[in-house]
């Protein structure tokens, strides 16, 4: 062998022995990170998570690891934050630097060109909270109280007369409450099209695809192997599918609703809604992130508002007791002559009571939306490196026995004898807790967390005042039809599984007051129907 060949010959040695290693090394948790479950070569933890409800998992792990805990996923890191003292600290103090989104492939080249208000990284997010605060901030939010409780008098009504489509009722509402400030428009049924082709029904189905398609397997793990991107569309279903996808949320977002918008600005028309002055302003940078910034409005106000709303329903069916405790309050505040309204809340600090205890029982997106770290931290002697997957344990935080007496219990008295819903002695100090996890954290916390909060108090108000809530009576049994309290469907955000109940109005009285307060409302919900054809 000449020495050239045997010089090769070793390079190759070395090089093939270094890979080995690495490869070995890939998976593997380092001792500064956070501890967490034992690793396998390679894959790291990936197999350990569980696709459905992996925040209890990561509740059970936090048991044993302690509140912040590592997995590995081939070379990459997530760190899970399961209780108030990190999210607080490292989430909402060093939001600087935890603000970050991981880069989504499928996103960002196929579906939403990196315009998705939810998923875009730090730097582009600034723009479009920007962009969305002039609707949603604080000091806006009031301007749409009569809209809220218009819309939730319709909802009322229409319970009232179709109890069992109560599941449809909540998604429609909440879907109309944030077409309406979008577009200047609103949804009155579920599956009914107004004069551009919109429904509810439609606009559902499309973001369910979405959020089914981000979820982890629904598309090869694109992000962590990237040479999976070349593999021919022949031999990839999910190109085909996001294509799709990616067709039927622009004509959505872009061609229908943003179209609809221009076309009537374009006739100097106006209904005076905040998608007209984001046009007007100018400030997305082009049609694609007007686009979406209206069709994200939609999509991060719609399910999620639904979701507690349906949560809300749940709990007053387990729990009749809790109601009649609301309804006594309701009675002595409000009566049966009218209906509770916004302003009332402040008298009816049980009501209150009522939705934070849902919010807190079952958070509707246990494991938060995902951050992404842009340098490293150091967290009580563990480092989160740049790049790490930060994840929200909602449910560990509200579920946490050192803070929450009997956490799995559904009881809104918590909230009465603690401001944050603590055990007894525990400080009522703003830097220790807050009643907003639900919402997330940091620099990309809920940007509708104000006028979401409004919606669902007077939603919940409103629906405790109207109907008693109960188990169906299965007509061929004669038996009770059980109700679980734990079954939920998968997906980031989680809603109660359909479920059959009962839901009846509380008295004449109360009926009456329905029928009269939507006779009242009708003039001004009326503005929101132009173009809605019959
Ligand atoms: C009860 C209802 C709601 C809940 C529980 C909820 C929860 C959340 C959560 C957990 C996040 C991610 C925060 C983070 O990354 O730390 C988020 C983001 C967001 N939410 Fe909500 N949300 C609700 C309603 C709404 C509504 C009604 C709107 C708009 C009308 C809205 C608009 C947004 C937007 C635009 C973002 C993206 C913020 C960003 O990534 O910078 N949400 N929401």
């Amino acid at each position: 062998m000449s020495l050239i060949s045997t010089v090769i010959y070793a390079a190759i040695v070395v090089v093939a022995l270094v890979g080995a290693y690495r490869l070995s090394q890939t998976g593997k948790r380092d001792k500064v990170l956070p501890p967490g479950p034992p690793t396998r070569p390679v894959v790291g933890n990936l197999f350990d998570i569980p696709p459905r409800y992996a925040h209890l998992k990561f509740t059970e792990w936090s048991k044993q690891y302690g509140p912040v805990i590592s997995c590995k996923l081939f070379g990459s890191t997530m760190v899970v934050l399961n209780d108030a003292g990190s999210v607080m600290e490292l989430m909402d103090k060093r939001s600087g630097s935890s603000s970050d989104r991981a880069p989504s492939y499928i996103n960002s080249e196929f579906i939403s060109a990196n315009n998705h208000p939810l998923l875009v990284g730090a730097s582009r997010s600034v723009l479009m909270r920007k962009i969305y605060n002039t609707a949603l901030a604080q000091r806006r939010v009031p301007d749409y109280l009569p809209l809220q409780n218009a819309e939730s008098v319709v909802t009322m009504r229409n319970i009232l007369h179709d109890p069992e489509n109560f599941y449809e009722e909540l998604r429609r509402i909440s879907c109309s409450l944030a077409l309406t400030i979008a577009f200047g428009k609103r949804a009155p049924t579920f599956s009914g099209k107004d004069a551009i082709g919109f429904s509810v029904e439609h606009f559902y189905h499309v973001a369910h695809a979405f959020n089914f398609f981000l979820e982890v397997g629904a598309a090869p793990p694109l992000d962590m192997f990237p040479i999976l991107k070349y593999v021919p569309a022949a031999f990839a279903e999910w190109k085909g599918q996001a294509i799709k996808l990616r067709q039927q949320m622009q004509q959505l977002y872009h061609t229908m609703l943003l179209g609809e918008v221009k076309e009537r600005l374009q006739k100097s028309q106006s209904y005076g809604c905040w998608m007209e002055s984001v046009i007007q302003r100018n400030e997305a940078s082009d049609d694609m992130m007007k686009a979406w910034v209206g069709g994200g409005m939609m999509e991060a106000g719609s399910d999620t508002t639904s979701s507690v709303l349906l949560t809300f329903v749940l709990a007053a069916v387990l729990h009749p007791e809790k109601v009649s405790k609301a309804q006594a309050e309701l009675d002595a505040v409000v009566g049966s002559d009218r209906s509770p309204k916004f302003e009332d809340l402040e008298s009816l600090p049980y009501c209150r009571a009522f939705v934070l205890e849902v919010m807190r029982w079952r958070p509707i997106l246990p494991a938060g939306v995902p951050h992404m770290t842009s340098k490293d931290e150091m967290y009580n002697g563990m480092l989160i490196p740049a790049g790490t997957v930060l994840v929200q344990n909602t449910w560990a935080v509200l579920h946490d026995p050192a803070m929450h007496d009997d956490p799995e219990l559904f009881m809104p008295e918590r909230f009465l004898e603690h401001k944050y819903g603590l055990k007894k002695g525990l400080p009522e100090d703003p830097a220790t807790f807050r009643n907003t996890f639900g919402y997330g954290a940091g620099r990309r916390i809920c940007l509708g967390l104000y006028f979401a909060e409004n919606t669902i108090k007077v939603m919940v108000a409103k629906m405790l005042w109207a109907f008693n809530f109960g188990l169906k009576i299965d007509t061929k049994t004669g038996k009770p039809i059980p109700v679980r309290d734990d079954d939920f469907h998968p997906g980031h955000i989680t809603a109660p599984e359909p479920f059959k109940c009962s839901i009846t109005p509380r008295g004449d009285a109360y009926t009456r007051t329905i029928e009269e307060e939507l006779k009242e409302v009708t003039p001004m919900l009326a503005q929101y129907e132009r173009g809605i054809s019959a």
